[in-house]
């Protein structure tokens, strides 16, 4: 599809006056540059500006777009959109200059109407933890009824008979990708979409040109500080998307159980936006939770649901799994009368890859589990959780990511060490930060805990140490396929090495047995 650089200016409601371009001695556009350009596409990397491209000059963490207007310019860039006050770069030729205060937020508006349609049920989940997992129940009970249903975010791209879009790994794609991935989506029939929106792609604006239908809210705990600095930026940063992405009138859903402050500005929010908020939990006023009593199998749920009492069976442990749920149901009724109905397809729901997912059994009944938990609160549940199911003791094994936030390392260790028998730290991404340096920093919250830098061998040492009824869980690398070291991925699957090493052991212990 093709705009006028015009209608898409209109579009993003910038006006003319926001139009410039050097040598214009009375400052206002030639023909040329009046805007009547055809754009094909928009990009904010100098590297995908193909000709027809509107080039996005926006400052980065680590760069500043505007650096690479020349090269854009150079390979057919026919306009750019850049912050107020930005100049023209010298010895460049000229090209329309669309200025305002927020480049991020008119490139992600622009990146909608030139990708072209979107799911007509798009549904956002924002949340320190439990995004993912939310959006999958979401995409599941949308597909126990017969939908065609995408799940998008830390995960990729999920769901049945998708067509083959790529995305890029991060939980929130930059806008240009979205609005793209989601038009391919509609184009192929997928009409029902849970997306994640995290705290990053929220403050950079990347889902500003989204037409949301409902949005949910699992909890906010510490993460991210390295990047919004204060929890108050955090928490805005969140809030934003029922504060200025769900429209009016649309349903917003959250957590009853969440820290106050955060509930009671979610609450204000919904009354002056007038969005329908339904709550769910154990304070829940749309789903409330009475009683969650953990099964070998899963958990029976007591539940009411619009004053119905209502019992259940939910196949997945853990009791932040049945948050999760409660919410996932919330954000998938289009109205009150459809609660019922979604809660009763909620005994169906699957596990989610590397979310409290048992990988091994061993024959003296020992489980080993593998989980995502990457932050204090993540690790506080996961443990609560699996602690039940630990007849024996209760062993973690987990490690913080390198190049993220530095303050909740000793946090995660804290809670390792409160809520399991034996703790050991390991390497977890340490991306461009020196390994040891970090496991110094977690180990200062947890003085006693044993420290094995390589994963591999934290995971042998940790299984070696089962014996029967214990229970083990390695925590922080869930889905994900790999150790960042420096720049460069190695391979590495959490739930993989436990089959080989548990395969391996058994095989080892094989011969001495008979002995
Ligand atoms: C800190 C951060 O969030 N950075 C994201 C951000 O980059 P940025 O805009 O700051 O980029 P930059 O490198 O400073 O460059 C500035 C500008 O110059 C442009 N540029 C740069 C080089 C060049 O040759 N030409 C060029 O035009 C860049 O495209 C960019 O527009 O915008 C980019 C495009 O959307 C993202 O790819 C990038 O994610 C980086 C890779 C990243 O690691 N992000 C993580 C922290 C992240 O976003 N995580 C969240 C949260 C996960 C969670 O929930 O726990 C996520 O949504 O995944
Ligand atoms: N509702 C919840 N409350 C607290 N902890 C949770 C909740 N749901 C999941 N967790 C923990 O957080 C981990 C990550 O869950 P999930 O992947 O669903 O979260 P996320 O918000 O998508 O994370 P990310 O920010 O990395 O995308 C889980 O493995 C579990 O340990
Ligand atoms: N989306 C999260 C994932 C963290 C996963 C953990 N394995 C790590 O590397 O810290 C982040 O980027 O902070
Ligand atoms: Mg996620």
């Amino acid at each position: 599809m093709s705009l006028s650089l015009s209608s898409l200016r209109h579009i993003a409601g910038l006006t003319a006056a926001e139009l410039h371009a050097t040598g214009l001695s009375d400052g206002h556009p030639s023909d040329t540059l009046s805007g009547n350009v055809s754009v094909t596409a928009i990009t904010a990397d100098s590297r995908a500006v193909m000709p027809g491209t509107l080039f996005a000059a926006v400052p980065g963490v680590k760069a500043d777009g505007r650096a690479f207007i020349a090269s854009a310019v150079e390979k057919g860039a026919v306009a750019v959109l850049a912050p107020t006050g930005t100049t023209w770069p010298e010895n460049v030729p000229e090209r329309p200059l669309v200025l305002t205060p927020n480049p991020r937020h008119a490139l992600a508006v622009m990146a909608a109407a030139l990708a072209g349609p979107q799911p007509e049920n798009l549904v956002a989940i924002t949340g320190t933890n439990g995004k993912t997992s939310t959006a999958d129940f979401l995409r599941q009970l949308w597909a126990l009824q017969g939908l065609k249903a995408a799940g998008l975010g830390t995960l990729g791209l999920t769901g049945v008979d998708l067509p083959p879009i790529t995305m890029p790994a991060l939980t929130t794609p930059d806008p240009v990708a979205l609005a793209n991935g989601l038009a391919a989506l509609a184009r192929a029939g997928v009409q029902h979409v849970a997306l994640e929106a995290s705290s990053h792609g929220l403050e950079q604006n990347r889902l500003d040109g989204l037409h949301l239908s409902a949005a949910g809210f699992t909890n906010l705990t510490r993460d991210h500080l390295d990047y919004h600095g204060t929890v108050e930026a955090y928490r805005e940063a969140k809030l934003k998307l029922f504060a200025d992405l769900l429209p009016s009138g649309r349903i917003a859903a959250a957590n009853a159980d969440m820290d106050s402050v955060t509930l009671d500005a979610l609450r204000a929010i919904a009354r002056t936006r007038n969005l329908t908020l339904r709550t769910v939990g154990e304070a829940g006023e749309t789903i409330r939770l009475i009683t969650h009593t953990p099964l070998p199998s899963g958990q029976e749920l007591v539940l009411d649901v619009g004053g119905q009492k209502h019992t259940l069976s939910l196949a997945l442990p853990g009791r932040f799994q049945v948050d999760n749920a409660l919410l996932a149901a919330a954000l998938a009724a289009p109205d009150d009368a459809a609660l019922m109905q979604k809660v009763d397809l909620l005994p169906q729901l699957q596990g989610v890859r590397g979310r409290m997912e048992r990988a091994v059994v061993l024959p003296n009944g020992a489980s080993a589990y593998v989980d995502f938990a990457h932050t204090p609160d993540a690790l506080a549940r996961l443990l609560a959780s699996l602690r039940p199911h630990a007849l024996g003791r209760l062993i973690v094994v987990f490690g913080a990511g390198g190049d993220r936030d530095k303050g909740k390392r000793p946090l995660m260790a804290q809670e390792a060490e409160r809520g399991a028998d034996i703790a050991i730290i390991t390497d977890d991404n340490p991306r461009t930060e020196d390994a040891a340096a970090i496991r110094a920093d977690v180990k200062a919250g947890a003085p006693d805990a044993l420290e094995i830098g390589d994963r591999r061998a934290a995971i042998a040492e940790a299984l070696a140490m089962l014996g029967p009824q214990d229970v083990l869980v390695v925590a922080g690398k869930g889905h994900e396929q790999g150790q960042i070291i420096g720049t460069e991925v190695h391979p590495f699957d959490d739930a993989d090495v436990l089959r080989t090493l548990a395969g391996q052991s058994l095989a080892n212990a094989a011969p001495a047995a008979q002995a």
